[in-house]
């Protein structure tokens, strides 16, 4: 059935459900109020439906992850181009101590349904979910991972999850290949080429077109409307322009936002409603004063640019414009998708690599900010330097004027979104093998035990991340052997620790994972200033941040069971976040109230060690990876 769907269709459709459950839903009767509504062809439908999901979540839900991420134009981005897992799940982001968060940094309410009523286990929906990527066969080839080499670790890098997991995940990638609709192909920037193509094809028309009136002038047979057509076409050329003398602009080739595979322009043009290029053309106006710039903008790319950011963030609105028009590498080598996320530094598009179809990610960073800049610096030698199976791989690097491009491998969904997706919607209540989060020990166990090994391998390179979290930790799953993989992306923080460094007294991560010692540190460094005496610390002698990995590690590993961050952390009243922070000075080891019961005593312990307050008594990268719940089979 869903094979018959036009890619239209699928495109409509692309955003949610798992074969069995379209096939389930869409066939089921309709009369029965409880059943889910028939969203095979009906987006309202769909959004009827998540909206009710929406207002469940809402209702039942108490505190959530703080967001401050997502911009507050997410919604209409998504709208424009696809609709993200994100939006279907509640996304609540931890906010940074960055000086340049502010560049996406607005707050942004925890406003998108939980769907643990339709997830509780390993199943199809997760694959789907999971792998935005993955293409219908006929579009794409499959995207096949690079068995690149694990310079620093053990041969346990590549975990499997449990064959509950695989078998499932094996049965529905088979149906995936046949109908799952083709999430790459919902809306494509196209760049140039179709300009181009239709130029080709107007001039191959014109050509025999002035055959065919050439042939019938000699015959003598009346013109066709055609023909005629032409030679009006042909007399209007012939006369002298206008704007001869004042050379005119060369007119940029137009970006189009491609509806189809092989949409023609006729089909595109229809994408963008009378209201849409109003409002385009409302907003260009705004900037057509103060921008002599605005003049060399295609329209369809200034819709597109004024769609996708917020009128204020002006710095990324030229970051985007200049992708476009000033790299001809993006545009000639490139066909964009979809933005895959943003940060402090800028924002992650797909895109397919023309030359091999490869599918990657690109991070385009404005290059007006020196802190960005410096921060692209760290990324760029870390990534380049470091190959491992479950760090994000390095592709190529490329800049314009105005931007830097840094080409990545294609990550996946975020870890944050896996996490929200497997929530049940009783809360922490652990059922049926489950942890609080939804998710199974094993799959827990094979995720944590991946990105253990790649932090392990990072510190061993003697390299701190200095911003590990669930959001910079990217799932994918590798249908050659059905099982998830997990990779760290985000090294903007990282720094080299060498040989003769000095201790690191600063924390730049994300302020609400940071170490218990870095609380410490403030005041330390407060009582320094204000005594003006070198106060000397056991701890700080040593202290180069490796620590405050191994305690934002300790953190995911935290929600990954739970499915939260622990409540103390989440506390949105400065006053009772500050208050918690100074009543955890004082304790030495685990600092929350809440551990789930009924789990593994060697999780329990494996938890308790990494998030121990005083970082001499933490456990390290090393440890980590060979505690006995991590080597459990
Ligand atoms: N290779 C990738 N594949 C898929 N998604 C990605 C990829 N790289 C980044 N993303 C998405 O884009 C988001 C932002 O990327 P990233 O964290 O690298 O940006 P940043 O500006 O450095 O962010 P931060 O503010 O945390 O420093 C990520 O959370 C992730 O969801």
């Amino acid at each position: 059935m869903t094979a018959m769907l036009t890619r239209h269709e699928q495109r409509r459709n692309v955003l949610v459900f798992p074969t069995d459950f379209y096939r389930k839903h869409t066939e089921s009767s309709s009369s029965d109020s409880n059943s889910m509504p028939n969203l095979m062809h009906n987006n309202n439908n769909t959004n009827k439906y998540l909206h009710s999901l929406k207002l469940q979540t809402l209702q039942g839900k108490g505190k959530t992850r703080p967001n401050t991420r997502q911009h507050p134009y997410q919604p209409q981005l998504q709208q424009l181009l696809f609709q993200q897992p994100s939006e279907r799940f509640p996304r609540t982001r931890q906010g940074h101590v960055d000086a340049t968060h502010s560049a996406f940094g607005q707050k942004y309410p925890a406003q998108s349904p939980n769907t643990n009523a339709l997830t509780n286990t390993i199943r199809p929906l997760d694959i789907n979910l999971l792998t935005p990527t993955s293409a219908a066969p006929e579009t794409f080839s499959s995207p096949s991972f690079p068995s690149s080499s694990c310079s620093t670790t053990s041969s346990t890098s590549h975990l499997h999850s449990d064959t509950h997991a695989t078998s499932k995940a094996s049965t529905v990638s088979t149906n995936l290949s046949t109908t799952t609709p083709n999430i790459n192909t919902k809306a494509v920037i196209r760049i140039p080429t179709l300009a181009a193509f239709t130029k080709k094809r107007k001039a191959e028309s014109n050509h025999t077109a002035a055959e065919s009136s050439a042939a019938s002038e000699l015959s003598g047979a009346p013109p066709s409307p055609d023909q005629k057509r032409l030679k009006i076409r042909l007399k209007l050329r012939s006369l002298p322009k206008e704007d001869s003398v004042a050379k005119p602009e060369p007119k940029p080739e137009p970006i189009v936002i491609s509806d189809d595979s092989d949409d023609d322009l006729t089909s595109t043009e229809s994408t963008l409603s009378q209201d849409d290029e109003m409002d385009a053309d409302e907003e260009s106006n705004d900037y057509a004063s103060s921008s002599s710039e605005r003049v060399k903008l295609d329209h369809q790319l200034r819709h597109v640019l004024n769609t996708i950011f917020p009128k204020r963030e002006d710095k990324n609105r030229a970051a985007l414009k200049s992708a476009f028009e000033l790299c001809s590498q993006l545009r000639d080598d490139y066909i964009v998708g979809r933005l895959l996320g943003s940060g402090s530094s800028g924002f992650v598009l797909s895109a397919k690599r023309v030359f091999d179809g490869r599918e990657v990610a690109i991070k385009v960073i404005p290059s007006d900010n020196k802190y960005t800049e410096s921060k692209f610096r760290r990324e760029l030698d870390i990534l380049n330097a470091l190959t491992h199976e479950n760090i994000l791989g390095f592709v190529e690097y490329f800049e314009s004027p105005d931007c830097k491009f840094l080409v990545t491998e294609m990550g996946g969904s975020s870890l944050f979104d896996f996490i929200e997706m497997h929530k049940s919607p009783q809360g922490a209540a652990m059922k049926g093998g489950h942890f609080g989060s939804g998710i199974q020990e094993s799959v827990v166990r094979s995720i944590f035990m991946q990105l253990s090994l790649a932090l392990c391998a990072l510190h061993q390179n003697h390299i701190v991340h200095g911003d590990i979290k669930d959001e910079n930790a990217l799932i994918t799953v590798d249908h050659n052997t059905n099982t998830y993989r997990a990779r760290i992306c985000d090294f903007g923080h990282s720094k080299r620790i060498k040989e003769g460094s000095l201790p690191s007294f600063t924390f730049y991560g994300t302020t609400i994972l940071a170490p218990p010692e870095m609380d410490a540190n403030n005041a330390l460094r407060e009582k320094m200033k204000r005594s003006d005496i070198q106060v000397e610390h056991d701890d700080w002698t040593r202290y180069y941040g490796y620590e405050a990995d191994v305690f934002a590690m300790g953190l995911m590993l935290y929600t990954l069971v739970h499915g939260d961050l622990p409540s103390e952390l989440m506390e949105r009243d400065p006053k009772l976040l500050a208050a918690y922070k100074r009543r955890r000075r004082s304790v030495k080891t685990f600092p929350f109230a809440v551990l789930q019961k009924n789990i593994d005593e060697d999780l329990k312990d494996l938890l308790k060690r990494m998030l121990a307050v005083t970082p001499s008594r933490r456990i390290t990268m090393a440890e980590v990876i060979n505690h006995p719940w991590l080597t459990k089979s």
